[in-house]
């Protein structure tokens, strides 16, 4: 199921500290607000604060990415404070944004083990020294030997090829790794794990700002902290199989319920016997595609209520339009050839055993729903209201099913 409009932009937000960030730096070079603060410690109070609520909330998996910034932050303190005209700060200077957006690349592609696992802490523990490795590397005994060594200390305006080429590079892992993250669908903390690679480089660019490398980790760190929130937001409230907002999420909308609403409670007919017939993992993809179609409707907002339950919310009250809209949900559902992915059911454990790790066979099949709708009463609470919807979809039921029931 593709992301709408409005979640690509929710999931967006979880940028904002990075473009205020470079909004900042570009407007306001001199600006008193980069010697504010007493860095390093604050850069390193921000990393441990938002690992602290990581680990409380137990999403561990944040905690690679804070690992990184800290070791990289550390390099930067423990190498880069010097000027650029010794030989081993500027290797570094060169050196670190490629090791940077190759490590990061890798890690966020690669799959990573759950954290409390000895593979996991192992992890953790090179993510967090692997930028320290750089200060132990002879790299300036390696660029001294380079023909355009000196290059390396030309601003990329003045066109160094050796900088062209590092830009480069990172520009083609980055187009890389977008591309990726696109394939794989853009999700707040996909991208957070990106804008940690993007405020890396603007610390890069603006490097020569003061405590340009605090607020850059400040900015990443506040970023993959929004990802978090986010993320538990998504937890609480997102169906993780239908993508639909759940049943909290419904109580919460129906106690801001305008006077003029009707509430619809549906219900997949027959799903029981489906589901013996299918299997529960074919019933499952039914549930999904059920909640793609409910989630495209317009003038309505659709919540998977809980089983093959679900309700739809609308803000108006016109029997009329509410039985035009319900009747044509119920119409698209059962016109809608629904493709389903089938493991073959082995007749005997021979058989069986001669199937499994085959891919199962495509079959199109067709599903019926029961509408049942109540438009609310003055003054009524959402719990009678529910109670009424449900009552109209019991009447549908009975009915004969695949019908639409307006109580009255
Ligand atoms: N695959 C799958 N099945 C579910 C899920 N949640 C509930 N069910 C099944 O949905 C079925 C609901 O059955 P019933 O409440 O008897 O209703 P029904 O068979 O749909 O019959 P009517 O509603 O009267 O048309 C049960 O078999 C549940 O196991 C789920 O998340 N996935």
């Amino acid at each position: 199921m593709s992301l709408n409009q409005n979640e690509v932009s929710l999931h967006l937000l979880v940028l904002a500290p990075l473009f205020l960030l470079a909004l900042a730096s570009w407007f306001y070079p001199e600006l008193a607000l980069f010697d504010a603060l007493p860095f390093p410690l604050t850069a390193y109070l921000v990393l441990a604060f938002v690992a602290s609520l990581a680990l409380l909330m137990r999403q561990t998996d944040w905690l690679y990415w804070l690992a990184f910034l800290t070791g990289h932050y550390w390099v930067v303190q423990a190498g880069l404070q010097q000027p650029l005209t010794q030989p081993d700060v500027a290797a570094l200077y060169f050196f670190l944004p490629l090791f940077s957006v190759t490590y990061l690349w890798l890690l966020a592609i690669l799959p990573r083990p759950p954290l409390w696992t000895k593979a996991g802490i192992l992890l953790l523990l090179i993510t967090l020294l692997a930028p320290g490795l750089l200060l132990l590397l002879p790299l300036a005994a390696w660029t001294s030997s380079w023909p355009d060594y000196h290059q390396l200390l030309l601003p990329l305006s003045q066109s160094s090829p050796l900088m062209w080429g590092q830009l480069g590079y990172i520009t083609f892992i980055s187009c890389l790794w977008l591309a990726v993250l696109s394939y794989r669908q853009f999700k707040s903390h996909t991208l957070a794990q990106f804008a940690v690679l993007l405020a890396l480089l603007l610390f890069n660019i603006g490097f020569m700002q003061p405590d340009m490398s605090g607020w850059a980790t400040i900015a990443a760190s506040t970023t993959l902290l929004l990802s978090l929130a986010m993320h538990m937001l998504q937890l609480a409230y997102i169906d993780e199989l239908t993508q639909l907002p759940q049943r909290r999420a419904l109580l919460a909308h129906l106690n801001r319920l305008g006077k003029k609403s009707a509430v619809t409670m549906l219900d997949v007919d027959h799903f029981k016997k489906f589901n013996d017939t299918y299997g529960h993992d074919v019933g499952d993809q039914v549930l999904r595609l059920l909640g793609a179609i409910l989630a495209k409707q317009p003038g309505m907002t659709a919540y998977r209520y809980g089983g093959e339950e679900f309700t739809l919310v609308f803000h108006h009250a016109n029997p009329k339009r509410l039985q035009e809209q319900l009747e044509q949900v119920r119409q698209q559902v059962a016109d809608y050839p629904l493709v389903v992915r089938q493991a073959e059911r082995p007749k005997d454990t021979q058989q069986g055993k001669q199937q499994r790790g085959q891919a199962g066979k495509t079959k199109t099949v067709q599903i019926t729903i029961s509408l049942g709708c109540a438009i609310r009463l003055k003054g009524e609470k959402p719990e009678l209201l529910l109670k009424r919807a449900d009552q109209a979809l019991y009447k549908a039921k009975k009915k004969g099913r695949n019908c639409v029931v307006i109580a009255s």
